[in-house]
């Protein structure tokens, strides 16, 4: 699913209406329309109580309009406040003439800001994608006034105040939405760390735009959702061998951080891969064949670390990072692996497929010459904090999305960067947000099961390099999803994950 600015929606509004010989009101009225079937399917009106409807001048102030009214049609009460300005909208205009007269109107005033209640429920329809600066004066009080209230507020397509795709000026005044109905497809405002407490929790609804214009709207920003990866994990054929799915190498583990390893492996097994083996420190052996007897081990001549690359001739991938703490014999090992991987080590004259993680990221990030040295379609798989030392702190999410962008197409690699929304930055600059996971991933290990899934499906013959970090990365966050609808958040860990790998690739 493709994210589009805010100009693209306004373009995509329009597209709509020319496509579908739609008047403006009608789209309006699907807009409305939706609002009203999320609402009612979240709020009964005895529990709504009296809603309060907050508009503004412009088109979403319309959709306001257009809700209110079908609200009290089906058995809301509420009253609307309107933000006086000089100019409404067309379609705003329609809509107030529309409301009957039972639902009580008053204009806001800088000293009749409207009564609000912490119990009550307000739906805020000042301002959407039309924000064309920050609020100030009035509807900047109107906005405070209501955030001071903690009242319980549903925003119409955007809380009103934030921009949908544009750092926010600091201390500028916007709604904090316990939820926010969108429509079409989702803002990147809604996706930044920074701003969820502003959009709360977010879906958007269907109100059948342009496909054609979303089709050929040009966008480095994607959300990855079931549809995206649906069937992208090639069918197992009947007369396959171990072979047929790569052979992996996994050089993870140092004393006390055995347990990466494990997961890892795990994950990877239970991600398809055909065989596996773990390059681990001597420490290692019995823990690591006990647990994953499935997996094929070599040992270090290190007890406590790696400091040895094995041959790397029988296998299609290799991940290095999980517990693999920071030698100074790891480093070289790191560094005699790139140099490996960057000779094509068969006839297709690819690199071999490379995912680095944790103190394998730690280290590139203090020996930075070594970025030069990845090979292409190298996977990197950061959280925010890693990243900064691969690069440097960012300002806000914003500017980090800005350097994850550059760092990906200045090192061809493809670099994912943790967190909600793990977002996958492509050698092209394109931007992947995840939709899939949840805060109970949260917990040590959860990133060593990434690395281990990534491993086998960068291993896997048929699967493109970017196409197998999309699915990979979106799989973990399903399984993540399966696993904490049985142990909840809290006691989610990171075996939970590996366990339910399996389901969640069988449903894409
Ligand atoms: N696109 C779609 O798919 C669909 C869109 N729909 C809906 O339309 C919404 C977008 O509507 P919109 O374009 O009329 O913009 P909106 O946010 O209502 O405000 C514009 C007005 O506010 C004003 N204004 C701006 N900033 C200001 C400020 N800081 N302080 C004060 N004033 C400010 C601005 O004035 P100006 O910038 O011209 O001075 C103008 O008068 C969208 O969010 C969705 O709800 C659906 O109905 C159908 C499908
Ligand atoms: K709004």
């Amino acid at each position: 699913m493709k994210i589009l600015t805010a100009a693209q929606t306004r373009q995509l509004d329009q597209a709509t209406l020319r496509e579908q010989h739609l008047l403006s009101p009608e789209l309006m009225e699907r807009a409305a329309t939706a609002f009203v079937k999320w609402f009612s399917s979240r709020f009964a009106p005895a529990e709504a109580g009296e809603i309060l409807l907050l508009c503004g001048p412009g088109n979403n102030g319309g959709d306001g309009l257009a809700a209110a009214r079908l609200l009290q049609r089906a058995g809301y009460r509420l009253r609307v406040a309107l933000l006086p300005t000089e100019k409404q909208s067309a379609d705003w205009q329609h809509n107030r003439h529309m409301l009957p007269n039972s639902v009580p109107v008053v204009e806001i005033g800088p000293a009749r800001l409207p009564k609000i209640d912490p119990s009550q429920l307000v739906i805020d329809a000042l301002f959407g994608t039309g924000l064309s600066r920050p609020l100030a004066g009035l509807a900047a009080k109107v906005v405070q006034h209501l955030n001071q209230a903690q009242a319980r507020v549903v925003a119409i397509d955007l809380p009103s105040g934030l921009f949908a795709d544009a750092p926010q000026p600091v201390d500028s005044a916007v709604v904090r939405a316990q939820h926010t109905v969108s429509f079409g497809l989702p803002k990147l405002a809604f996706l930044l760390p920074q701003n969820a407490e502003l959009v709360g929790e977010w879906q958007v609804m269907d109100i059948g735009l342009s496909a054609n214009f979303i089709a050929e709207a040009v966008t480095p920003w994607h959300y990855t959702d079931a549809a995206t990866v649906a069937g992208q994990l090639p069918p197992r054929p009947k007369f396959s061998h171990k072979g047929t799915f790569g052979h992996a190498l996994l050089l993870a583990g140092s004393r006390g951080k055995m347990g990466a390893a494990v997961l890892s492996a795990g994950a990877c097994l239970r991600s398809g891969v055909g065989l596996l083996t773990a390059h681990i420190p001597g420490c290692g052996y019995d823990i690591f064949q006990i647990s994953q007897p499935e997996a094929m081990c070599l040992t270090d001549k290190q007890a406590d670390f790696i400091s040895e690359l094995p041959e790397l001739k029988p296998y299609q991938a290799v991940a290095i990072g999980p517990g693999l703490g920071q030698q100074p014999a790891s480093l070289a090992v790191l560094r005699q692996l790139l140099k490996a991987a960057a000779k094509p080590l068969d006839k297709t004259g690819q690199p071999l497929p490379l995912v680095i993680d944790a103190d394998a990221l730690n280290l590139l990030g203090s020996h930075r010459a070594l970025l030069k040295q990845l090979p292409e379609n190298t996977v990197l798989t950061p959280h925010p904090k890693e990243f900064e030392r691969l690069t440097e702190p960012a300002r806000d999410d914003y500017h980090r999305l800005e350097l994850l962008r550059d760092f990906a197409t200045e090192h061809r690699c493809l670099v994912v960067l943790k967190g909600a929304y793990t977002c996958l930055a492509t050698p092209t600059g394109e931007l992947h947000f995840n939709s899939t996971g949840n805060a109970g991933m949260a917990t040590g290990g959860s990133g060593d099961v990434l690395t281990g899934v990534l491993l086998a499906l960068r291993a896997h013959a048929q699967l493109p390099a970017f196409e197998a970090v999309r699915l990979g990365v979106y799989a973990h966050g399903r399984a993540g999803d399966l696993a904490a609808a049985l142990t909840g958040m809290a006691g989610l860990v990171a075996g939970d994950i590996v366990r339910h790998l399996g389901p969640a690739l069988a449903e894409v």
